[in-house]
């Protein structure tokens, strides 16, 4: 007796992550009521199964969701709006200023759906968000169909959000409550950096984590700048700072960790810390290179960011997956660092680690969320293909995605997402562009 189940996935390829390494010719995917069932060779899934739908994915391979680990995904309406200047200058010349004039719930309502259709168009299931306004951000999620980590965001200034750090916790935490009964969506603390957080605040979320069991996104060790000022503040550097206010563990997501040195690199792995490491915004940002390699090698989890588009300027997984691989080899002088499964690893069940998410996402093992996206390799442009996971990192983009879908719903198919027109998307980025250069 077969059974009945909603979807019958047939590419000619799929990369599960887990096992690590394995790439899979000739099998099939079945997911019922959101989640994978089983991944099995295509006739004994003929034989076991009854799919309400099946897709045929000949010259495809699928694979997991991709999880953006570190994302301000509102800042899409600020792509280009400041360009060819560091970190300090960036923010304090030119995006602290725009954000204090426009973002406001609209602003984080239309710049969040632009950025989750850009994101899934590229196949990735899953953002790590910090940002004003969560709940705003919530509520272009939901409308698209898409997981999110949002973040309780605290910087210590006054915004058109939040008066203080109080304020900052208590909005975030009511949006939490607010949304808690939404499988997809997921909260976590987000201080902003050692140089906007006072002590008193850090030691309030480190006691906050531990009582909601929930991460800690922040930046850190993300520009040499930042260190030599913790030095000169606080006596010590910045991990070292944390290290002291107890939010070293595995609750503690660090964007960046560009500056990082064997001896934090040994800590925050010993700690069961996760990085977040964002390789296009850090070069374009001139802030340096994250030593990768040896995160590989002293066994510290790290997955995998965009940062926002006014520093990146794209929401591209593709292209963080293939800049992380080259600038670990590059920086390391070793050809062997991050190869390809290393660096969808990453993209994937790295991402989903370090949100303690690992269960549900991250890996195509029967149980998990049918968090999914196939993606073509049979165009011209791509010819020979010996090895699928090698096309993914090395040669593959994000146009060559074709259906993205979350718990098992198709969100983005034929290079559209599912619930929203391009043309709706073009109005919110005309009246915003509009905005921002009156
Ligand atoms: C408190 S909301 C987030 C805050 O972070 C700013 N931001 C964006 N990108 C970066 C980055 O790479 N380093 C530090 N801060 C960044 C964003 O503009 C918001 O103000
Ligand atoms: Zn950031």
């Amino acid at each position: 007796m077969s059974a009945e189940i909603d979807l019958l996935i047939r590419p000619e390829w799929i990369i599960p992550i887990e096992p690590a390494g394995t790439t899979l010719s000739g099998h099939a995917l079945a997911v019922n009521d959101g989640n994978i069932l089983a991944l099995l060779p295509h006739e004994e899934a003929m034989q076991r199964f009854r799919p309400r739908r099946t897709v045929e994915l000949p010259g495809q391979v699928v694979l997991p969701g991709l999880i953006n680990l570190h994302t301000h995904a509102a800042m899409s309406l600020l792509r280009g709006y400041a360009d060819d200047l560091p970190l300090m200058r960036w923010l304090s010349e030119r995006i602290w200023p725009a954000e204090a004039r426009h973002a406001g719930p609209d602003f984080v309502r239309a710049g969040t759906l632009l950025a989750c259709a850009e994101m899934l168009r590229g196949g990735i299931t899953t953002f790590n968000d910090m940002y004003f306004f969560p709940d705003a951000a919530a509520e272009a999620a939901r409308r698209v169909g898409m997981r999110a980590v949002l973040g309780i965001v605290v910087i210590e200034f006054p915004t058109g959000y939040a008066a203080d750090a109080d304020d900052y916790l208590a909005r975030g935490l009511a949006a939490r409550d607010a949304l808690s009964d939404d499988p997809l969506l997921s909260f976590c603390l987000a201080p902003h950096a050692p140089y906007t957080v006072a002590d008193k605040t850090f030691d309030k979320i480190a006691t906050l984590a531990a009582q909601l069991e929930i991460p800690v996104h922040v930046h850190l060790h993300e520009t040499a700048h930042e260190i030599e000022e913790s030095l000169k503040q606080h006596g010590v550097r910045p991990v070292e700072r944390m290290r002291r206010l107890g939010l070293l563990g595995p609750q503690l997501i660090a964007a960046h960790g560009v500056h990082l040195d064997a001896g934090e690199i040994d800590l925050l792995a010993h700690e069961g810390c996760h990085v977040a490491h964002c390789p296009t915004s850090n070069l374009k940002l001139g802030s340096g290179i994250a030593p990768v390699s040896a995160m590989q090698s002293r066994g510290l989890n790290f997955g995998l960011g965009t940062d926002g588009a006014a520093s990146n300027n794209r929401l591209d997984l593709f292209q963080e997956m293939r800049h992380a691989a080259l600038l670990a080899k590059g920086a390391s002088q070793n050809a062997e660092s991050l190869d390809a499964h290393a660096s969808l690893h990453a993209a994937t069940l790295g991402g989903a680690r370090a949100l303690g998410l690992d269960e549900r996402i991250g890996s195509l093992l029967p149980g998990k969320a049918a968090d999914l996206c196939a993606v073509r390799l049979d165009e011209w442009l791509l010819q020979p293909c010996f090895d699928p996971a090698s096309h993914l990192v090395y040669v593959a983009g994000r146009e060559q995605v074709t259906h993205t879908w979350v718990n098992g719903k198709l969100v983005m198919s034929a290079g559209v997402p599912v619930q929203i027109g391009i043309s709706e998307l073009l109005d919110i980025t005309g009246l915003w562009h509009t905005r921002l250069t009156s």
